[in-house]
C-alpha cells in the first residue's frame, strides 16, 4: 500500500494540543502526518518543555513519506496572537476554525486520507463571533452532509449519540422517529463497513428514567422510540431496547453489544470516559472522509506541563490508520 497522508489539527492553541503534537513526534508512523498549525506555537511549546524537535515544511506535491520520530511536518496556519498556555484568547478563535477548514477541504479533495483532531474550546470560537457547536457538526456542514453520528469507542465499549451538542432542554424535542431512524441506519451501516461487523447488535437507551416505565415517567419510548426501532427491526437490524440507561451499561450487556445508542451526549459518555480514559477515540460516522479525535477536552490547566496523557491522541491516530486500511481493502 502506498504511504497515506493524514491531516492533524492540534485544536485550541492555549490547551494541550501542542503537547499532543510533541507526543506524536516521539514515534515513527507508517503514514505522513501533516500538522495544520502555527510552527511558532509548536516550537515555543517544545522549548518550554525542553524538547528538541525538527519542524519540516509540508510539500503538497511531493509523495507522502512516513513520519520519523523527532520530526513534525507542518503546514503553517498563522495565529492572530501568540498563545499563552492555559489562557484562552478569542483573538485566536478563527485560527482554530481555519485549521479545521483546511483539513476538511483537503479531505474532500482527496489530498488527505483522514483527519485527526485535537481538542477545541467551543466557547471561545463562539466568542470570536462564529457559531460553533463542535467538530462533528462543523465537518458535517463543510461536507454538506445532513446527518452524521458521534461514536466514541474504547476497547470493549462503543457509544453513539442520537443528539450531540444541544442544550438538554431541547433533547426531547430532537428525538423524533425520523432522526432516530436516520442515526440508527448510519450507525448500523458503518459498524458493518468500518468495523467489519456482519450483523451488529445495538443496545438502545431510553430517554426517560427507567425507559419511561410504561409511559408513567415519559411517553417518548412508547410514542417515538419503540415504533422507530420496530420499523428498523423489520429491515433486519438487531436492536435491543429501549432499555433504562441507568442499568444498561453492565458487564453482560457490554459483552453482548457491538454498540450502545444513547439519546444524548451525557447519557453514555460518562461511562465510556470512565472506563476508557487515555484509550478512547471519538469517530464521526456518516462523513465522506475519515475523522477521528481525542475523547478529552483542552485541559487548559495542564497546558505547558509534562503532565498530559497522550494515549487518546495516539489511539485516534491508530484508529484513523486502521480505518484507511479497511477502506482500501
Ligand atoms: N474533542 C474536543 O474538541 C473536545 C473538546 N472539549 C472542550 O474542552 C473544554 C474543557 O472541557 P472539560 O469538560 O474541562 O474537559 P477536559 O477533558 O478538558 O478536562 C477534564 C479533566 O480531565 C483532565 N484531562 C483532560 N485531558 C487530559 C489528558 N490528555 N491528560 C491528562 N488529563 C487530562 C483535565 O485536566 C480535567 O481534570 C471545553 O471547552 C470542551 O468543549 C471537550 C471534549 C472534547
Ligand atoms: N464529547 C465529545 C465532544 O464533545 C467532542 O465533540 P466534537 O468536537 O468532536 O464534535
Amino acid at each position: 500500500m502506498s504511504c497515506k497522508r493524514i491531516a492533524i489539527t492540534p485544536g485550541e492553541p492555549a490547551g494541550i494540543g501542542p503537547e499532543l503534537m510533541l507526543a506524536l513526534s516521539d514515534l515513527d508512523w507508517p503514514v505522513e502526518l501533516v500538522v495544520l498549525a502555527d510552527p511558532a506555537l509548536i516550537q515555543a511549546r517544545a522549548e518550554l518543555l525542553g524538547r528538541d524537535i525538527t519542524l519540516l515544511p509540508y510539500r503538497q506535491q511531493a509523495k507522502p513519506v512516513p513520519q520519523r520520530a523527532g520530526t513534525l511536518t507542518i503546514e503553517p496556519v498563522t495565529l492572530a496572537k501568540p498563545a499563552v498556555p492555559g489562557v484562552l484568547d478569542e483573538a485566536n478563535g478563527l485560527y482554530v476554525l481555519e485549521t479545521l477548514k483546511r483539513a476538511s477541504d483537503g479531505n474532500m479533495s482527496g489530498e488527505f486520507d483522514a483527519v485527526v483532531t485535537g481538542p477545541v474550546n467551543k466557547g471561545i470560537i463562539n466568542k470570536a463571533g462564529v457559531s460553533f457547536s463542535g467538530h462533528t457538526e462543523f465537518f458535517a456542514q463543510q461536507a454538506n452532509v445532513p446527518d452524521v453520528v458521534m461514536l466514541l469507542a474504547t476497547p470493549g465499549l462503543r457509544v453513539a449519540q442520537v443528539t450531540t451538542h444541544i442544550p438538554l432542554a431541547y433533547v426531547a424535542r430532537a428525538i423524533t422517529e425520523e432522526r432516530l431512524t436516520k442515526i440508527t441506519r448510519i450507525l448500523h451501516a458503518e459498524l458493518k463497513s468500518k468495523f467489519g461487523l456482519a450483523n451488529p447488535r445495538i443496545y438502545v437507551c431510553g430517554l426517560n428514567p427507567h425507559a419511561g416505565e410504561d409511559g408513567h415517567l415519559g411517553r417518548e419510548e412508547l410514542d417515538i422510540i419503540i415504533p422507530a426501532l420496530n420499523a428498523l427491526r423489520e429491515e433486519g437490524m438487531d436492536l435491543v431496547g429501549p432499555l433504562s440507561s441507568d442499568t444498561v451499561f453492565n458487564e453482560k450487556n457490554m459483552k453482548d453489544a457491538d454498540a450502545f445508542l444513547a439519546m444524548y451526549h451525557d447519557q453514555g459518555l460518562p461511562v465510556l470516559k470512565y472506563i476508557g480514559f487515555g484509550k478512547a477515540v471519538n469517530i464521526t460516522l456518516g462523513l465522506p472522509f475519515i475523522r477521528t479525535s481525542v475523547d478529552h477536552g483542552t485541559a487548559l490547566e495542564l497546558a505547558g506541563t509534562d503532565q498530559i496523557d497522550a494515549g487518546s491522541m495516539l489511539c485516534a491516530l491508530n484508529q484513523a490508520i486502521e480505518m484507511i486500511e479497511k477502506r482500501d481493502e
